[in-house]
């Protein structure tokens, strides 16, 4: 089993896998529901059979505890090798008290990347701005309770207020990003603060994005690269310069996604991916209709 790449963080020597495993989509549960799913924590144990290093979790998925029993039943796995990002929103009022309960649940002493999950509270119901937010997860830094500190789905306005105030610049923003939503102002925004992308939803196009305007160079670059369209899409997120974080319950599937670090893409080709991409705009999470 080949082992991931990972890139350094903006945070003292922290490196993060380029590829991570989410808990998000395929597996997450409806908020108040305390059983436990033993799906989502074999999914996660065969993730980590088939060489998945980095998890990606959240308080709002409500599976931390699958998450944590995966973990503690995978002693061969251990801590020190793994990258376990987790979130905050609905208690982003206690940052402390939220870090607290998800490393509870998660049955760890630190997290390698902890993140504010978006932007989009009400401030004034949740009695915390996000410079205060931010200035919270500093101390949680500061602690040592948490190896990097950093933001989902936040544009540059809000990226602004936290640089304004920040001692530690965020070492990760986690966003939507594929070849149908490049957002490049945001991309030029982070490679100018050493802010890391991390690209969640990079098979939209093949999955919800399709059809389109990528198909037909999705198909021809499988042809000559002799990879499936799921490869070309995560190695091209890769390519483009990002972390990806990708998601399935199937073992077949993570092996597929994890046999990226095998290749690479030519320049032309993530060029192509790039401009072609740009002839359609397709955004799936936090968007009018995303129930959260
Ligand atoms: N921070 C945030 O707000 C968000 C974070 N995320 C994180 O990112 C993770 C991955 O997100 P996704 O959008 O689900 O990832 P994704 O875009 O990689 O899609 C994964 C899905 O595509 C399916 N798939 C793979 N190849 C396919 C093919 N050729 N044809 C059809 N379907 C195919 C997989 O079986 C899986 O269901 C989540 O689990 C979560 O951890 C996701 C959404 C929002
Ligand atoms: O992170 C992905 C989007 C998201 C935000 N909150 C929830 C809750 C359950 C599943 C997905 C999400």
């Amino acid at each position: 089993m080949s082992t991931v790449p990972t890139i350094k963080l903006n945070h003292g020597g922290v490196e993060i896998p380029i590829i991570g495993y989410g808990l998000g989509t395929a597996h997450f549960k409806r908020a108040g529901d305390e059983t436990l799913d033993p799906a989502i924590t074999t999914a996660t144990q065969t993730a980590l059979s088939v060489g998945f290093t980095h998890l990606d979790g959240a308080e709002a998925y409500g599976n931390e505890p699958e998450l944590g029993l995966a973990l503690s039943s995978s002693p061969q796995y251990p801590r020190s090798s793994l990258f376990i990002t987790t979130k905050l929103y609905k208690s982003i009022s206690s940052p402390s008290e939220a870090l607290s309960t998800s490393l509870k649940k998660l049955g760890v002493d630190y997290i390698d990347l902890y993140l504010i999950h978006a932007p989009f509270w009400d401030e004034n119901e949740k009695g915390i701005t996000i410079e205060q937010a931010w200035r919270e997860l500093e101390g949680l830094y500061d602690k040592g309770l948490v190896k990097a500190i950093g933001v989902s789905n936040f544009g540059i306005e809000e990226l602004e207020r936290i640089r304004k105030v920040a001692r530690v610049l965020p070492a990760v923003n986690q966003v939507e990003y594929h070849p149908y939503l490049q957002n490049p102002e945001l991309k030029e925004y982070h490679k100018n603060h050493g802010i890391v992308t991390a690209a969640y939803g990079p098979l939209i196009p093949i999955t919800k994005g399709a059809p389109g305007p990528l198909d037909s160079v999705i198909e021809e670059l499988s042809k000559k690269y002799n990879k499936s369209a799921t490869q070309i899409l995560l190695r091209w997120a890769i390519d483009d310069g990002n972390v990806v974080i990708t998601t399935s319950s199937k073992e077949w599937r993570m092996k597929e996604a994890l046999a990226i670090t095998e290749f690479k893409l030519d320049e032309e080709d993530v060029e192509k991916i790039r401009t072609v991409g740009k002839e359609k705009r397709h955004r799936i999470f936090w968007n009018k209709e995303f129930k959260e």
